[in-house]
């Protein structure tokens, strides 16, 4: 099987916009509804769009949004977004998407500007550009809603122009000196980097707690941490998970827990990781909503593509190298992690038996879709977290910097 990218057709029908500006006919309704919607891959009307290509009354409601994204479903577009930015009486920017079974309610803040001008330009674009990076088209769509509603928030006092509307700032990213103070909502692939998985039983043995443990590696340079407390009591298990929340939260990195959707849920953590016969990442996704992150173990292609399906937002492949960590898991090496990255359609971070020693050698296969290395002992069964998580920084820095030169 292959599961190789293919092109992606977004479709914006364009008529109305934001202002309330026409700008399009009647004529063009018949080419969109019998040309542009049956090959488009996803759709992204606004309130005023879909009913105009519906032929029916104004939606005013979330429901109404519902019913409007069904029938348009029916013309032919595999993804449906009805936007509802213009929904009256709504705190919220409510954005109704279907994809043929189930429907998601994305949510975002209300920003108060008149810098709204090209907003659903800008959203279709975003949502075309992450799915040629590879992205599904769910968290495609959620990373194009989160960047409109970032960029509209970061430009909503700028003044430019003269007209009732401005211009937004789209390059904002680029002028805020990369530096995150908080953590932004969702998902950045490249939070994978340096992923620091916890061991009760290492932390036990070390006499540390585990926010002492999650302190030390985020200080050492971890990118994201995933709490795997297989023998906690649940109890003392969610007491910690809500103070290494706080903690990850207040340095701007991501906190997911191992297995228990149930403990990610009551501490309001980033997400999640589950693996092959944890609950299926399909049904994680509906009990944690469309904004958690969701990470699924993969050892195959097939599993790979099922992830993808199942609305997960990355992949962990391994056990690249054997590990004590894990019992009777099996060991896929390089070459079993490089077919599962070349399948994937999602971020992949590579796990098992990784240390300082060995993982530039991971780094440097520069496989597509590779985004870091997943460690549990090599961090947590040392004497000094803090100098073991440094030192593996500075591998995969110099890795990252070798494949660059490599590629350019
Ligand atoms: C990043 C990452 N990748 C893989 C795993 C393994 O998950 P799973 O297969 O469910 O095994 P357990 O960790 O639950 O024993 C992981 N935890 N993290
Ligand atoms: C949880 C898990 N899943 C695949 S290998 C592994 C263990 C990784 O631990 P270590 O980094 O100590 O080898
Ligand atoms: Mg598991």
């Amino acid at each position: 099987m292959n599961f190789q990218f293919e092109a992606a057709l977004v479709v914006d029908p364009v008529m109305v916009s934001t202002s309330g500006d026409v700008l399009a006919g009647p004529s063009i309704l018949a080419e969109f509804r019998e040309e542009l919607l049956p090959m488009a891959d996803i759709i992204t009307p606004n309130l005023k769009e879909a009913s105009a290509l519906l032929g029916c009354q104004q939606l005013k409601t979330v429901s109404d949004m519902r019913s409007a994204a069904k029938l348009l479903h029916e013309m032919g577009p595999r993804y449906v977004i009805v936007k509802g930015g213009d929904l009256p009486d709504s705190l919220d920017a409510v954005d109704v998407f279907f994809d043929g079974q189930d429907f998601y309610e994305l949510r975002s803040s209300r920003i108060k500007t008149r810098n709204t001008h090209g907003t659903g330009c800008s959203l279709a674009s975003c949502i075309a550009a992450e799915l040629a990076k590879g992205s599904s088209m769910l968290p495609a769509v959620k990373v194009a809603k989160r960047y409109v509603e970032t960029a509209l928030d970061y430009s909503k006092d700028i003044a430019i122009g003269n007209g009732t509307q401005g211009p937004f700032d789209h390059i904002f990213r680029l002028k805020s000196n990369g530096q995150k103070s908080h953590r932004q909502v969702g998902f950045n692939p490249s939070d994978l980097f340096l992923y620091a998985v916890t061991d009760s039983g290492m932390n036990e043995k070390w006499g540390r707690s585990i926010t002492d443990a999650v302190k030390a590696a985020i200080e050492g340079g971890a990118t994201i941490v995933q709490l795997r407390e297989k023998d906690a009591e649940t109890h003392k298990f969610l007491e910690a998970a809500k103070a290494c929340c706080e903690i990850c939260h207040s340095h701007g990195i991501p906190l997911l827990i191992n297995d228990r959707i149930d403990i990610a849920l009551a501490c309001d953590a980033d997400g999640v990781h589950v693996g092959q016969s944890d609950m299926p990442a399909s049904v994680a996704r509906t009990l944690l909503g469309p904004e958690k992150i969701i990470g699924v173990s993969c050892k195959t292609i097939e599993q790979a593509h099922q992830a993808w399906i199942d609305g997960a937002d990355y992949i962990g492949c391994g056990g690249v190298y054997p590990t004590n960590t894990k019992a009777n898991n099996l060991t896929v090496g390089l070459e079993g992690l490089k077919t599962v990255c070349k399948a994937s359609k999602l971020p992949v971070v590579a796990i098992g038996g990784i240390n300082a020693s060995n993982a530039g050698s991971v780094m440097e296969t520069a496989v597509q879709n590779l985004k870091g290395v997943a460690v549990v002992s090599a961090l947590f069964d040392r004497e000094c977290i803090l100098t073991e998580t440094r030192k593996l920084h500075a591998v995969l820095k110099t890795a990252a910097s070798m494949t660059l030169q490599r590629t350019h």
